[in-house]
């Protein structure tokens, strides 16, 4: 049972269609991996499925419901390419605040721990590396215990041992049976944790498959390569 459908989805901005009959699911307990050129149109469909833009046309429901709709909020949980925090507060006290706005939080102390954050849980965010960016990032996403978290690229960036701790990380709350929807550009992240792939390209899926079914003609960078146009959207 999908967690989340969206069927020929549409969004211009101005002459350009950023989504143009997107269609796609995403499961519970499963890694679903948007592949897709850079322009693709891979963020805007993540920000119309938490709330952020609507589409001009098609079908996005999310736990049956609409997307940014109070039932739905709840559920979900964002790590953004870039979040905007405010370039004063400490990770610590970023993490607590947003532990408020949910009934039953992760406990934040627990999870600054998972993710390496204790190190720098008192350092002003706009000093941290973009590494450790990205890993209040991800805590963001995740305190809120989401049943499905979109995570836009969310490994950019790191380390080889942050990444693979990440990697471990989201296959543990995959395992528990969270859904995550993320954008990679890491064919290898895609290979070791995606359960279903769909490649976009100028704002529609124009290839679908487990990993495997993907590369039985090659890598999945051949794949990607095959099913995108090169052309920006
Ligand atoms: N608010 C906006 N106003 C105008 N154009 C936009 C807006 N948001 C996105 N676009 C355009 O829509 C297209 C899709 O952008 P989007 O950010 O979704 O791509 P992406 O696949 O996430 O790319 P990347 O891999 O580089 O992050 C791009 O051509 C972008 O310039």
């Amino acid at each position: 049972m999908p967690v989340l459908t969206a069927r020929d989805l549409r969004l211009s901005f101005g002459r350009k269609q950023a989504l143009d009959g997107l269609t796609l699911d995403a499961e519970a307990g499963a890694v679903t991996a948007l592949l897709g050129p850079n322009g693709a149109g891979k963020t805007t469909f993540i920000r119309c499925c938490t709330g952020l833009a609507t589409p001009d046309g098609g079908e996005l429901r999310l736990f049956d419901g609409e997307p940014g709709s109070p039932e739905v909020l709840p559920r979900i949980g964002l790590m953004p390419q870039t979040t905007g925090a405010w370039s004063g507060i400490t990770p610590a006290r970023l993490l607590t605040y947003l532990a408020r706005l949910y009934a039953t939080p992760q406990p934040v102390d627990e999870l600054m721990t998972l993710l390496g954050i204790d190190d720098f849980a008192t350092t002003a965010y706009r000093r941290l590396s973009g590494g450790q960016q990205q890993a209040v990032n991800l805590a963001g996403a995740l305190v809120g215990r989401p049943d499905l978290v979109f995570l836009d690229e969310p490994s950019a960036g790191l380390d080889p041992r942050s990444r693979r701790a990440t990697w471990e990380l989201l296959a543990r709350i995959r395992d528990d049976g969270v859904g995550i929807l993320l954008t990679t550009h890491d064919m290898h992240e895609a290979e070791a944790l995606a359960d279903r792939v769909y490649i976009v390209d100028r704002g529609r899926v124009t290839a679908e498959g487990t990993v495997e079914e993907l590369t039985v003609d090659g890598s999945l960078e051949d794949a990607f390569l095959t099913h995108t146009s090169g052309d920006r959207a």
